[in-house]
């Protein structure tokens, strides 16, 4: 193993803490050539697609990555902003609020925020907070619900960047916060404020990622954790039996995925004289396109065009006030036991620094 040179802590430094919030990532810009970019990295991660890469080498390239791009750029373009994807938007803002909130009660920590695939890259970033000093890092992904092919995949890169580092830092995870009150609560406070003015629907669609169904069998938990959560939200809002239904969107090739899928069940409902249905993806932390696009476009116009009448898609969490606020509880509550309420002291790390350097220049 070869280790990079890197600019060491300096003795005496004072430590301080960082935490990295890490979400998916998402293509630099709605073109072909981004997304074949963005692609190639994402369906090539093992974690994702865990076919043999002898198999699912010629497939992605040779297939997916010729003919995905043009369709899926088409998508985000639908969706893109002024300031960029989506998904990099939120993931920005709730670092910010999330360093500003954590300040406020007190603690002396550094957030930044990365992208699994893509940039800002994890490497990237972790190297960013070495360098702003922090001998301690907390690494916490923006998914709810941990699964091999996200939560664990943020890791692998945490991982893989630390075994190519000479002095690494204290390093901790967080590896799901599915069933946090504050993150419950947060949830049910915004479909509670979407009924308060709209009233309530026949159903309410909670639609989470889909994954291949091999791998609930195969033991990851993800598909447990989503259904804990909906039972938590459910609970919380007071709604049982047939007002609420769990499903599962996005699935991606033939593959047998987790069940019901999204949108043939929101056509199903249609037929079955459903009038209308509201949509929430308690498992996306900020809105991207596979809520924006894919929920709240062709969703939608699956179940109007199926007979429904009123399709509401009730937006992520975002930046909303509650949710930030279980998000700097939930980073604290993993901070535990880390002086972040000492400020960490450039004074007597600079004195310790010369003492240090003398005792070496005496010897
Ligand atoms: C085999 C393919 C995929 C698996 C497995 C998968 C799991 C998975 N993904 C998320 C969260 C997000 N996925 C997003 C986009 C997206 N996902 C896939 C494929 C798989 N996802 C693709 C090909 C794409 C890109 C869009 C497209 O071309 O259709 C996003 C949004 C990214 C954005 O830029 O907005 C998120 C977020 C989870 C949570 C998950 C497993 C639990
Ligand atoms: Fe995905
Ligand atoms: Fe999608």
């Amino acid at each position: 193993m070869t280790m990079r040179a890197e600019p060491p802590y300096t003795h005496g430094q004072a430590a301080r803490t960082g935490i990295l919030w890490v979400n998916l990532g998402t293509p630099a810009a709605p073109t072909s050539s981004a997304l074949r970019r963005y692609l190639a990295q994402f369906l090539g991660d093992p974690r994702v697609v865990e076919l043999p890469r002898a198999l699912w080498w010629p497939i992605l390239h040779g297939i997916i990555l010729n003919v995905r791009p043009a369709k899926s750029a088409a998508k985000y373009a639908t969706i893109w902003t002024p300031e960029g994807s989506p998904l990099k938007v939120w993931t920005e803002r709730q670092a910010k609020y999330l360093q500003g909130m954590l300040g406020e009660r007190g603690h002396h920590v550094i957030v930044r925020w990365a992208m699994r695939y893509g940039e800002p890259s994890v490497a990237r970033e972790l190297d960013a907070l070495k360098a702003a000093g922090c001998t301690r890092i907390l690494i916490l992904p923006a998914y709810p619900q941990y699964c091999a092919a996200t939560t664990a995949s943020v890791f692998d890169a945490v991982y893989a960047w630390a075994g190519r580092a000479r002095w690494v830092p204290e390093l901790r995870f967080v590896n799901h916060y599915h069933d946090d009150p504050g993150y419950i609560g947060a949830l049910a406070a915004r479909v509670r404020a979407h009924w308060a003015q709209h009233g309530q629907p026949q159903r309410l669609v909670m639609s989470f990622h889909g994954m291949p169904a091999h791998t609930l069998q195969r033991g990851d938990p993800y598909h447990c954790e989503c259904h804990k959560t909906a039972r938590l939200l459910a609970e919380a809002l007071g709604i049982e039996g047939e007002q609420y239904t769990v499903t599962f969107q996005s699935r991606f090739g033939k593959a047998k995925w987790l069940e019901p899928y999204t949108e043939p069940t929101l056509v199903q409902l249609a037929r079955q004289g459903v009038e209308r249905v509201d949509v929430i993806c308690p498992g996306f932390t900020g809105d991207c396109i596979e809520t924006l696009e894919e929920i709240d476009q062709e969703a939608r116009a699956a179940f109007l065009g199926a007979g429904g009448r009123a399709f509401h898609y009730i937006p992520c969490l975002n930046d909303d006030a509650a949710w930030l606020r279980a998000l700097t509880d939930i980073a604290e509550q993993h901070l535990a036991g880390w002086p972040t309420r000492t400020a960490p002291d450039a004074a007597a790390g600079a004195a310790s620094r010369q003492r240090a350097l003398a005792l070496g220049a005496a010897q």
